[in-house]
C-alpha cells in the first residue's frame, strides 16, 4: 500500500512480482508427511490406520508420505512374525500400490516384512524399505543391511534379527521424487555412518530411517544420531517411527523426527501417541548447506584410509 501510493508506477509494479514470485515459490516447496504408528500383530488393524494416515496426509498437501518399520505389523514371537509375511507381489503390497494410485501420492513403506527367495526352504525374510510412486508403482526396494543382534541385559533389550531375517547385500540408487534423491536406510542403519554418506555420494539428498527404536536405546541415542547424520551429509533426515506397546513384549520409543541439513528439528511426533508431522522440503537449504561450508570436498579419505598402514 505504501508503495502503491508513493513510489512509481514501475517500482509498484515490480514489488507485486516479488511478491507473487515469494508466493509462487512458498507453494511450490513439497511437504512431506512423516508419520508414527503403533503396529501390533493385527495386519488388517494397522493397514487401516496407516490409510487414514495416508488420506489425512495428502489431505493436508503432502505430495509424498513416510511409514516407520514394521509398518504391517509388529509380531509377537519369531514364529508369528515369520508367518506373517509376504512377498512383494501379496497382498498388503497390492493394496499399498492401490492406494498410491488412487490419493496420487509416493510412499515411503520402511520396514516391510518381505519373504526372502528361498522361502520354502529357509523361512527366512528380508527387510526392505519400498518406495511407491504416485502412480502405484513400485520404483526401489533396499532391503536392511545392518541386523539388530542385541543384548542389552541391564536395559532389558534382547533382540536377535538375524534368527529370522536376511542382511541385504548392497545399497539402493537414491530415489528420484517429487520431494529431492531420497536415500534409503532402516532403523538400525542408522548407527553407520558410512551408509549415509555412501548414500550422499550417490545424489541423496534426503535420507529416511523408518524405525522401530527400542524405549531405552531411543532415549539414549535417536535424535543425536538423526541430527548427527543430517549434519555430517548436509542432508534432510526424516525418519518414521513405531511409538508405544506392540505387543505384551515389546514397545517402541516413538519421537518420529525431521531434520533439516543444518541439523535442526523441524518436526517431533513425540512419544505418547501416532500422528504425523508435516515438513516443507526445500532443497535450497540443502545446497546452501553445502555450499557455504563444503565439508565433502574437504574431506581427508587420502589421509584416514589409504596410510593407516603406512603408521
Ligand atoms: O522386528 C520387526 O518386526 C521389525 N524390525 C525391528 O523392529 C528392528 C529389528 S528387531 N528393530 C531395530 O532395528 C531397532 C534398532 C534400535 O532400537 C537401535 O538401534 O537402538
Amino acid at each position: 500500500m505504501f508503495r502503491c501510493i508513493l513510489g512509481s508506477p514501475g517500482k509498484h509494479l515490480a514489488s507485486v512480482s516479488v511478491l507473487l514470485q515469494n508466493r509462487m515459490s512458498t507453494s511450490a516447496v513439497p511437504v512431506a508427511a512423516v508419520c508414527q504408528v503403533t503396529a501390533t500383530p493385527d495386519k488388517e488393524a494397522n493397514f487401516s490406520a496407516c490409510k487414514h494416515l495416508l488420506e489425512e496426509a495428502r489431505q493436508r498437501g503432502a505430495c509424498m508420505v513416510f511409514l516407520p518399520e514394521g509398518f504391517d505389523y509388529i509380531g509377537a514371537s519369531r514364529e508369528e512374525t515369520l508367518s506373517l509375511s509376504e512377498t512383494l507381489g501379496g497382498d498388503m503390497m497390492s493394496r499399498y500400490t492401490q492406494l498410491a494410485r488412487k490419493l496420487e501420492v509416493w510412499l515411503s513403506l520402511g520396514g516391510f516384512h518381505e519373504r526372502g527367495p528361498d522361502w520354502e526352504n529357509d523361512r527366512r525374510i528380508y527387510n526392505s524399505h519400498v518406495i511407491i510412486n504416485n502412480k502405484g508403482d513400485i520404483v526401489s526396494v533396499y532391503r536392511k543391511s545392518h541386523l539388530f543382534d542385541v543384548e542389552l541385559p541391564e536395559k532389558g533389550v534382547s533382540l536377535k534379527e538375524s534368527a529370522f531375517t536376511i542382511p541385504g547385500a548392497s545399497l539402493a540408487p537414491p530415489v528420484h521424487t517429487p520431494i529431492g534423491k531420497v536415500g534409503l536406510g532402516i532403523c538400525y542403519d542408522l548407527r553407520f555412518p558410512e551408509l549415509s554418506l555412501a548414500l550422499q555420494r550417490h545424489g541423496a539428498e534426503i535420507l529416511t530411517y523408518p524405525s522401530a527404536f527400542t524405549v531405552a536405546t531411543g532415549a539414549a541415542h535417536w535424535e543425536v544420531l538423526l541430527r548427527a547424520r543430517a549434519i555430517e551429509t548436509q542432508s534432510f533426515v526424516l525418519a518414521a517411527a513405531q511409538v508405544g506397546r506392540h505387543h505384551e513384549k515389546r514397545t517402541s520409543y516413538g519421537h518420529a523426527l525431521a531434520v533439516d541439513p543444518w541439523g535442526d528439528v523441524l518436526g517431533d511426533c513425540g512419544g505418547e501417541k501416532p500422528g504425523m508431522v508435516l515438513v516443507e522440503v526445500d532443497l535450497e537449504k540443502v545446497n546452501r548447506t553445502r555450499r557455504n561450508m563444503p565439508v565433502q570436498q574437504h574431506r581427508r579419505d587420502d589421509a584416514f584410509y589409504t596410510s593407516l598402514s603406512q603408521i
